[in-house]
């Protein structure tokens, strides 16, 4: 990049242009005393986000220079809301020593803060991470993703297809992605239309190509890792994820000031082995937001009781990513079952919570301390933390394997919990420039200085009376001021005994004002002991910092087991509270619950004392893999297919479950196609969307997956609708034979029961008595007989008139389909496939030549010579 020439500007802006030049996408907040000002383009901008004054700063090379400026004690506040806003901002901070060369403080960019790496509790959620994710185009339509918290230091590494892509990007749920700058317009294209579509909120940073590398990537991780291969964590072999990680953690450390984010682990994750939650899913099922895209109420607001923001940040991850293995949550289900305790009264997750109320956030002060950015009280925090995570490893020593193993990480590390009692003041100020963090009896030197400070009275009280003894002066007095410093003070009628060595300072009307050298010594003493009090405080400061670098690793493991263990005393808490049983897992297919709650309805009953939740069963096997439900409108069929999928997610994820029984088999997915509102943002029509949402269930669900279908088809004429949910309903049956809840106002769909072994015709009950209608909630056998539409209509308020109208329309209507009925075989078998138009081309003879083609040793040439080969084959006159 060529230089531009800064001589024209004054040595200030000089130095503000270089540094700025580093960071031209970010806003650069430039330290000036007690200020971080904004020039130029950056202040106007920040003026806009920040409500702030725009002024003008005189005038360099011959341009007015725009500027505005936050005071330094205001500084997170407003870091806070630019990152809200998706800005990232450098920091330059005063590095150099003032008045100690010619020309401005010596000024460096010491971090920089974006929406992916951020590490300061005060701009973070307590309760969910922010992701940094790096996105690798590779060959062949592959991706490599790399991701992590900077707080969490694990690494996590993926790779994917192109049609993968977007389920990824939404599990994740990134807040910030980085990417190339030379991705292909394709990329960028499909990463604006996720944006806009609002499946990935977060905002893209393009980086230099070569930070893309695959080999740098792997050295990258082994050297940060300490480690001679990846093979221990199964994550060699992956050079695009490889790639990725290369990006990743040169951007993290770029914007920690070049300081190497700790990076402790790597966790490779692959597709197969999680349980699918696609986006729809979590939409509408409303996992940890609702519809209305609020946090409240969600299953996740409903089960994380969590003492502690670690807790609740896991048993977020336990909840949006469960695996089809069941070893962990098994692991967690016997751990839980510890907990609880048994008949006899004990219930050690009471005494736990107790201990771990209170308890601070471990990991995330581990990753400042590893990245030198830790505040005073976030040790004494820390201290605090360890002391009460002691008590835990011996409280859960012996209650279960699972227990034993989290209490075995809970003991601090000794050396550090010792370092720090000794180093840190047991209240310490807010900032580590106020002074007075180091604890008294650290640091001998820093004691001395600081018993100048503090003796300084004791010290000018004493020399007050020793010099009006010796002088005989009876009114002397020794004072201070900003611009003599100290004096002794005498009246003008005393000046005669004013003894020969006393200097004279300052003449008054009636008083004259002396030093000597005795006070001109402790002056200098006292005035700089501040000074260099503070200094050595900082120096210890970071000293102590360096002393903790070696705990950070087993530091990082007590933050896990800490979060581990609270998630699980809330999982613990919720199954008693909420009167939860046991999941059972088993290996045969079958979903089986006795008695089974929707959570989250259910505690809003109860809260509104609005009656009692009625139970349900669900029996789903071998034998009955779908179930057609129909009923009236406010019946419950949603809330009880959802409660099937909730559970069905709570056991996955080793929790307890609202139901009195429940046998679960081995499940690959759960998929929902959930009327829901238009998706306007993405323009797409009711319908659209709908059919777009079947055909991803079509294409991906297997004889392992859950499916919801919930009145499918009725976004499109009768008749269509109608044909759809039946094809689409047979497939699923025949084809897929997913699991599947199939809820429908098409009175014709009931009829595949009788034809289809595995379906089975299940309605939500409702009795009419006279023009009134009461929902039972209670899933029967059988067909609804009736839709009661008109009285729902009517329950909301619909006019009379209009209401005694449709009761016309429906008999004349009910009349004729009786008379006719010519109604068609919904449900026969599939005719043949139509032949693809226009196949003139005998097809083998294409294929033949795609099956010859090797993409990779193709020249440009020779590959665009191919292209017009196959076209020629494919054409009708072709042959
Ligand atoms: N099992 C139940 N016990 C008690 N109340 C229930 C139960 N199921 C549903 N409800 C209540 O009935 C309301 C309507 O339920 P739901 O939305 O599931 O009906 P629906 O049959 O799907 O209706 P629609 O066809 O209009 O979507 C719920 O908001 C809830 O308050």
């Amino acid at each position: 990049m060529e230089t531009p020439d800064l001589s024209a500007h004054t040595p200030m802006m000089q130095q503000y242009l270089a540094l700025k030049a580093g960071y031209p996408d970010t806003l650069l907040l430039y330290r000036m005393g007690d200020f971080y000002e904004l020039f130029y383009a950056d202040a106007e901008r920040a003026a806009q986000l920040l409500d702030i004054t725009l002024t003008q700063r005189g005038q360099s090379a011959g341009q007015p220079v725009s500027m505005a400026g936050v005071p330094f004690h205001a500084l997170e506040q407003h870091l806070a809301r630019l990152v809200r806003l998706g800005e990232s901002v450098a920091i330059a901070e005063q590095v150099g020593e003032v008045g100690a060369g010619k020309g401005p403080v010596e000024r460096r960019v010491v971090r920089v803060v974006t929406p992916g790496t951020l590490t300061d509790s005060e701009l973070l959620p307590d309760k969910a991470e922010a992701l940094l994710l790096a996105l690798h185009q590779g060959v062949r339509g592959r991706f490599g993703l790399a991701w992590m918290s900077v707080t969490q230091g694990l690494v996590h590494l993926a790779e994917c297809a192109q049609d993968e892509l977007a389920d990824w990007l939404a599990r994740i749920a990134p807040s910030e992605l980085l990417h190339a700058a030379g991705i292909s317009e394709r990329l960028r294209g499909h990463l604006q239309e996720l944006q806009s579509g609002g499946q990935l909120s977060c905002p893209l940073a393009s980086r230099p190509d070569w930070q893309f590398d695959a080999g740098l990537g792997e050295r990258r991780l082994l050297q940060q890792l300490g480690a001679a291969s990846l093979q221990g964590w199964q994550a060699d072999g992956l050079p695009h994820a490889h790639a990725a990680a290369a990006a990743l953690l040169h951007y993290a450390e770029h914007t920690q000031g070049g300081t190497q984010v700790p990076v402790h682990g790597v966790r490779v994750q692959r597709q197969d082995e999680l349980i699918a939650l696609p986006p729809s899913t979590r939409r509408n099922l409303e996992l940890v937001r609702t519809l209305r895209g609020e946090d409240a109420p969600t299953l996740f607001s409903l089960l994380d009781t969590c003492m502690t923001g670690m807790g609740s940040r896991l048993l977020r991850t336990w909840l949006l990513e469960p695996r089809r293995d069941r070893t962990a949550a098994r692991q967690r289900l016997a751990a839980t079952a510890a907990l609880r305790g048994g008949l006899a009264g004990a219930s050690p997750w009471q005494d736990l919570r107790g201990e771990l109320r209170g308890i601070a956030d471990v990991q995330r002060i581990t990753a400042r301390v590893a990245l030198r950015q830790v505040r005073p009280r976030e040790l004494t925090a820390l201290t605090t933390s360890l002391q009460k995570s002691e008590l835990l490893a011996i409280e859960t020593r012996r209650l279960e394997p699972f227990l034993t193993e989290i209490s075995g990480q809970l003991h601090p590390p000794e050396a550090c919990a010792r370092l720090l009692r000794a180093a840190i003041a047991a209240e310490p100020p807010a900032l580590l420039q106020a002074g007075g963090v180091i604890a008294a009896g650290f640091d001998a030197e820093l004691d001395e200085l600081r018993g100048i400070r503090d003796h300084c009275d004791d010290f000018l009280l004493q020399l007050e009376a020793r010099e009006r003894e010796r002088t005989g002066i009876p009114n002397l007095r020794v004072q201070f001021n900003r611009v003599h410093g100290f004096y002794i003070e005498v009246t003008t009628s005393h000046a005669a005994k004013v003894p020969p060595e006393w200097q004279r300072r300052q003449t008054l009307k009636n008083a004259e004002r002396f030093i000597t050298p005795e006070l001109k010594s402790f002056e200098d003493k006292a005035l700089s002991a501040q000074e260099r009090a503070l200094a050595r405080e900082k120096w210890l400061y970071e000293q102590v910092l360096e002393q903790l670098q070696p705990h950070v690793p087993q530091l990082t493991r007590l933050g896990q087991a800490l979060a581990t263990l609270d998630a699980l005393c809330a999982l613990a808490e919720r199954s008693l509270t909420l009167s939860w049983c046991a999941p059972q897992f088993v290996p045969e297919p079958c979903i089986e619950i006795e008695a089974g709650r929707h959570p989250v309805v259910e505690g809003r009953l109860a809260e509104t004392s609005n009656g009692a939740f009625i139970a349900n069963h669900t029996r789903l096997n071998a034998n009955t893999r779908m179930q057609i439900i129909t009923g009236p409108n406010m019946g419950g069929k949603s809330t009880y297919m959802r409660q099937v999928a909730l559970i069905v997610l709570l056991a996955s994820m080793g929790s307890h479950v609202p139901a009195t029984s429940c046998r679960l088999g081995p499940i690959d997915a759960i998929h929902t196609r959930i009327g829901a509102a238009d998706d306007l943002a993405n323009a797409q029509s009711t319908f659209m969307l709908e059919m777009t949402e079947a055909a991803q269930i079509l294409h991906g669900a297997t004889s392992q997956s859950l499916v919801l279908m919930d009145e499918i088809g009725r976004g499109t004429a009768t008749h269509d609708g109608l044909a759809l949910a039946g094809a689409i309903a047979t497939h699923l049956h025949d084809r897929t034979r997913a699991f599947t809840l199939f809820a429908t106002h098409y009175f014709e769909l009931t009829e595949l029961a009788a034809r289809h072994a595995q379906a089975v015709n299940m309605h939500v009950g409702a009795v009419e008595s006279g023009t009134d209608i009461v929902f039972l909630h209670e899933l029967q056998p059988g067909p609804a007989s009736r839709s009661h539409g008109i009285q729902v209509a009517r329950l909301a308020g619909v006019p009379a008139p209009v209401l005694h109208h449709a009761r016309q329309v429906l008999s004349a209507l009910e009349e004729r389909a009786g008379r006719d009925n010519p109604q068609a075989d919904l449900f026969a078998a599939p005719l043949e496939p139509e032949p693809p138009a226009a196949t003139a081309a005998a097809p083998d003879a294409v294929r033949q030549l795609l099956g010859e083609l090797d993409p990779d040793r193709l020249s440009p040439r020779e590959a665009l010579d191919a292209l017009y080969q196959l076209k020629q084959l494919a054409a009708p006159h072709a042959g």
